[in-house]
């Protein structure tokens, strides 16, 4: 039994209408006890042709065999810990000290403490790795490489797979490491496949197979190789094989006609294939009966090793619970989390420094605002000033009003506005027109001398004394919030002055109300309702979008690292992996809620009606449902900077339409039901219904709430199931 034998493996990005191809019916044979030296350009498909050996991807069409199983199989032990896995990448976790890395490999591998420490010794000096305390990060590339080498053999595994593992390293350690390979692979079963672009380090391999284009050209010993070419370099020979295949985009085409001629093919001998399609069918019929009937024959190296491959192997007892590997995890992702002071400091301060922000600037009353007024009712607004000219005479029965402009014009304090006062009208709305001031506020000439009429004629008042008794009032309303405010204070000020009127003229002081009451509230209050309305929403999507980040950018950082990869052919579940990060993640997203709660209601004094615990576990849930919406982004975006373009793109839409900037009311009908379907709609308002109300779980807006999110969850955890599916 070889050690791995692929079978017309044949693989392809992209859509089935438009494929591309990326591994063209490969045929590849590895012995036990030898090297095999994987030689291509880049883009050829070495990367994944491993990756399907390793069982992190898998072929479309073809068979795999790895250590006499099938890669992904239950009980295959591929992945896992019978495979030795280095990418291309570094792919190991910078916060980590190098012992700290081969220890955390040797754990999740399930070795015993003694052992890992064994290894590490033997490692340490055959790789000359720098002192054991040195963080991965502060090592130079070719120290990385080491270590990702180390890290990859710690276990002792039987097949160990090499991405590019010379790349950077001094041609002496290159040596070194070959010299070590090559003696390990004569005295075990060890077998190794090595990707490397030094073609000639690859003369100490057994056997090496030339790929071009998703083809193996050639596969067979460097000696074969360089007598059936007539050459003295792999160099050259590679040189000649890729000559008779044409430039690549003729090979490209010669792919494709050879794809559709044949479902199987050889090395070496697909040049005649291209030159005989009329024959293709027939030979391919012969060599797909061959390939199921005599596997061996393919095999072109034999190993120096022992190649006895026999089942026991594949029940090698390492004994690794998932507990353990779980433990390995969370301690990685823990200790990765401590180790990164900014991360630390952006994921507690970050919540603290955003609600802070919000609360320090929303909701205060504006001040400061101007206001122009204009009283033709006196030549000398000074004369307003002198409280004894204001006066309220009041003889017998009848009140004498004297210059109620000017109490009207003194109600208004600061508070409401700063007034500036105009000689004329045009001068002011000039002034308004220009942005200098809000509003004007204009008095008629006999605005007082109308007042008295309307009151002693009632409904014989003529309509001029109507219209000049008026306050006039001309405002910017381009900003309607200050607009909003200050009307508001108008009125309130208009009402005070009413009062006192009636209050000096000896009238019930009621009579200057207007005949609508508003009673204390039923819930809520009168003044400062709009930080307290907007406030479960802006924590709501603080919390959602803030695990959507760190999420995305966790796993897309992992997988560009090769992180992500290495992991899962150490024998690591995807599963384990999202419930290590779901743990790790909920402890941050706990730290957070706890900060944000406590701030809300301690320091900045939110009303809270209801249960503390009931609004936490509804932030945690959204939480969770913003996470997997970042590893929704994460599966389907292959970069930062498309992730950001989704989260962003998705953040807007979803804040505008969740009601904190509008009431939901304000809208159509059927955009209230997208608005509803939102993450965080239905979760704002049942968080503003258990503030303000009080209102418990079990009542309908609070379900409303939790439903909607736990729908969320199934959906979107439904979703990246589907993606981390298709994406192998
Ligand atoms: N997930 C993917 N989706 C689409 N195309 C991909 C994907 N992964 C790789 N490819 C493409 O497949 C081809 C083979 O890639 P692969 O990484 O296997 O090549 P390689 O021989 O290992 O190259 P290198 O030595 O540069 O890593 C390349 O053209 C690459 O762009």
């Amino acid at each position: 039994m070889n050690a791995v034998e692929v079978r017309a493996g044949y693989k392809y990005y992209g859509k089935d209408k438009d494929p591309k191809i990326v591994l063209n019916r490969i045929n590849m044979t590895v012995t036990h006890g030898s090297i095999y030296g994987l030689l291509g350009a880049s883009g050829c498909g070495k990367t994944t042709l491993l990756s399907c050996i390793v069982g992190v991807k898998f072929l479309n069409e073809g068979k795999i065999t790895v250590l006499g199983g099938t890669p992904g199989k239950m009980g295959s032990g591929v992945p896992g810990p019978r495979v030795g896995y280095m990418p291309q990448e570094i792919a190991l976790t910078e916060e980590f000290s190098i012992k700290e890395t081969i220890y955390y490999f040797g754990r999740i591998y399930g070795m015993s403490t003694e052992r890992i420490r064994e290894r590490y010794k033997l490692l340490r000096d055959l790789l000359d790795l720098p002192t054991g305390s040195r963080q991965i990060g502060h090592c130079s590339g070719g120290q990385q490489r080491r270590v990702s080498f180390a890290a990859a053999m710690v276990h002792e595994p039987e097949l160990l797979i090499l991405d590019e593992p010379t790349v950077g390293l001094d041609p002496l350690l290159r040596e070194k490491i070959w010299d070590f390979l090559v003696e390990t692979t004569r005295t075990s079963k060890l077998a190794v496949i090595i990707t490397t672009h030094y073609i000639e380090e690859a003369r100490q391999a057994n056997c090496i197979g030339l790929m071009r284009n998703g083809i193996l050209l050639a596969e067979d010993s460097p000696q074969s190789i360089l007598s059936k070419y007539e050459v003295d370099s792999l160099e050259d020979a590679f040189l000649q094989l890729c000559v008779k295949h044409g430039v690549s985009d003729e090979a490209d085409e010669n792919l494709k006609q050879v794809d559709t001629f044949t479902s199987h093919q050889e090395p070496i001998e697909i040049e005649k294939k291209i030159d005989e399609k009329p024959s293709l069918v027939k030979n391919e019929v012969k060599r797909k009966n061959s390939i199921e009937s005599n596997d061996s024959e393919t095999a072109c190296c034999s190993g120096v090793g022992d190649m006895d491959c026999n089942k026991k192997s594949l029940v090698k007892n390492l004994q690794i619970t998932t507990k353990r590997r779980m433990k390995a995890l969370l301690a990685k992702n823990f200790l990765q989390m401590l180790r990164q002071p900014a991360g630390m400091v952006f994921l507690t301060c970050f919540p603290i420094f955003q609600l802070v922000c919000f609360y320090v600037a929303v909701g205060g009353n504006p001040i400061g605002l101007k206001l122009a007024i204009v009283n033709d009712e006196i030549q000398n607004i000074n004369d307003c000033m002198n409280s004894s000219l204001v006066t309220t005479h009041i003889n017998n029965d009848t009140c004498d009003l004297n210059k109620v402009s000017c109490r009207f014009i003194n109600q208004i304090n600061n508070t409401v506005a700063i007034k500036y006062f105009y000689d004329t009208f045009d001068a002011a709305y000039q002034d308004a027109k220009k942005g200098k001031v809000m509003g004007v506020i204009y008095f008629a000439k006999n605005f007082t001398q109308s007042m008295a009429d309307i009151r002693d004629e009632g409904r014989f008042a003529n309509e001029g004394s109507f219209f000049n008794a008026e306050i006039q009032i001309f405002m910017d309303k381009s900003d309607q919030q200050l607009t909003f405010f200050l009307e508001k204070k108008l009125r309130q000020t208009y009402q005070e002055f009413a009062q006192s009127l009636m209050a000096d003229c000896n009238y019930p002081v009621k009579l200057g109300n207007i005949p609508i009451d508003f009673e204390q509230p039923i819930y809520g209050s009168y003044d400062g309702v709009y930080t307290d309305y907007i406030a479960p929403g802006v924590v709501m999507t603080m919390v959602f979008f803030l695990a959507t980040l760190i999420t995305s950018t966790i796993f897309i950082t992992d997988r560009l690292e090769g992180v992500w990869d290495r992991t899962l052919v150490a024998g690591i579940s995807t599963t384990e992996l999202l419930i290590a990060h779901i743990i790790t993640q909920s402890t941050v997203m706990l730290v957070q809620c706890c900060e944000i709660v406590i701030l809300a209601a301690f320091i900045f004094d939110t009303e809270n009606r209801g249960d503390n615990f009931t609004v936490i576990f509804l932030l945690m849930l959204l939480g969770f449902s913003g996470m997997l919406y970042g590893l929704f982004i994460s599966i389907f975006c292959d970069s930062h900077t498309m992730a950001n373009f989704m989260a962003t793109g998705s953040f807007y839409p979803m804040i505008i339409l969740c009601g904190i900037f509008w009431p939901l009311e304000g809208m159509s009908i059927y955009l209230q039901y997208i608005a509803f379907l939102l993450p965080f709609t239905l979760p704002s308002i049942a968080v503003r219904n258990i503030l303000a109300k009080g209102w418990s779980i079990a009542h309908a807006s609070v379900i409303a709430g939790y439903g909607i999110t736990v729908i969320w969850i199934v959906v979107l955890l439904t979703l990246c199931l589907i993606g981390l599916k298709i994406k192998k």
